[in-house]
């Protein structure tokens, strides 16, 4: 663990065992003060780190990193116009797909070839832009997922019950914990199908904190929000970086990228084009031209009630009735078959249980 580390008119206070780390308005400030805008400029602390990531699609090649570091107890906005590769590079960091090539680490511990389970247990998770809830599960139950995977989890349960009920407790008491924290308590026996579309995004943040993480990555979390519920799923976010975790999450309102961004990193065609303060944003030409400039439409569509409509309904169906099928199968939504499927979580994925690994394993490509 780094001691306190030299910063411009102070230091920066050394990271907890949990990789955390509290820092006020003024110190994220100063931090930044000395972080060049560029891309892949170095930053005082970062906490992830990749280099060399490419993935390509047929001849597309949707993402192609050469260096991006992420700054420790910081909020960091990516953002770039639709398909500048900004969900692919969430997907290669939280094992949800694999890189043609490309490493990348949290304090210094390599995450590549891990299953998304294993990503979240070394303290990065995810939400998806499509929720994830399963309707017909409760609220309370589908917080509880997000601990499945907890290490020998199924075997506990066979071999030695009376541990595996007191995991359980405990699990039970976390989700309890959590969706009081997000105001989601009275809604626990609910189906998550009645919850609205700014609930299910408290809800999947409730359950990507099970895990207890360092870095939490958030892909659009304000889309299909009611404008009524933004300032509070705002705060809660925000709420997240004074817990000392560190948040990255991907957004198209710029007037949110300015309110909540200690920095912003500017994906265009798959490449990090620009790093910045939100209020440097607008000076820089390269943003300018690639993204403030260019018109792009929101990829997803949603009625005023935050529900999916149109071709972003049949998505969302597709995706729950494919999760509704790896759970009867016994199989675990973190673990993705990776290799016969391209993850991309606005495409339905198919038998994703088929993969397997055991525990803390790392699996070749
Ligand atoms: N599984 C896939 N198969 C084929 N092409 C894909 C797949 N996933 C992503 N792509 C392509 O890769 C490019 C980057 O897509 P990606 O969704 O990562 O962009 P994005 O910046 O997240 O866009 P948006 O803001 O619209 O969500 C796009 O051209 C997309 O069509």
């Amino acid at each position: 663990m780094p001691d306190d580390t030299p910063l411009h008119g102070g230091t920066l206070p050394a990271p907890t065992p949990d990789g955390r780390v509290r820092l006020d308005a003024a110190a994220r400030t100063a931090l930044f003060a000395q972080v060049p805008g560029e891309p892949g400029a170095a930053k005082p602390d970062p906490v992830l780190v990749a280099s060399g990531i490419t993935r390509t699609f047929g001849g597309l090649k949707a993402v192609d990193v050469d260096h991006l570091e992420i700054q420790r107890g910081c909020i960091t906005g990516l953002i770039g116009p639709n398909g500048a590769g900004k969900t692919t590079l969430f997907n290669l960091l939280t094992g949800f797909d694999r890189p043609d090539s490309g490493t990348w680490s949290m304090d210094g511990a390599p995450l590549g070839k891990l299953y998304p389970h294993q990503v979240a247990r070394k303290g990065v998770v995810r939400t998806f832009q499509l929720t994830k809830a399963l309707s017909k599960l409760t609220v309370l139950d589908n917080v509880k997922l997000g601990a499945t995977g907890q290490k020998g989890e199924r075997m506990l349960a066979t071999l030695a019950p009376w541990v595996w009920r007191k995991q359980e407790r405990e699990i039970t008491e976390r989700a309890h914990d959590l969706l009081a924290r997000f105001k989601l308590d009275a809604k626990s026996d609910d189906l998550a199908g009645s919850l609205s579309g700014g609930q299910r995004k408290l809800l999947e943040m409730a359950r990507a904190l099970m895990t207890d993480p360092t870095v939490v990555m958030l892909d659009e979390p304000m889309a299909g929000v009611n404008p009524a519920l933004t300032q509070s799923l705002l705060g809660h976010i925000k709420s997240l970086r004074d817990d000392g975790m560190t948040v990255v999450f991907v957004e198209h309102d710029m007037d949110v990228i300015r309110d909540i961004s200690d920095w912003v990193v500017v994906m265009a065609q798959g490449s990090v084009i620009a790093e910045s303060t939100p209020d440097g944003l607008s000076q820089n030409d390269a943003v300018v031209d690639a993204y403030l400039g260019a018109h792009h439409d929101q990829a997803l569509e949603f009625d005023e009630h935050g529900r999916p409509v149109g071709e972003t309904a049949v998505l969302a169906e597709q995706l729950e009735a494919a999760e509704i099928e790896t759970l009867e199968a016994g199989g675990d939504l973190a673990e993705p078959d990776i290799g016969h499927t391209t993850q991309h979580q606005t495409r339905p994925q198919q038998g994703r249980h088929a993969a397997s690994a055991s525990d803390d394993e790392s699996r070749d490509r």
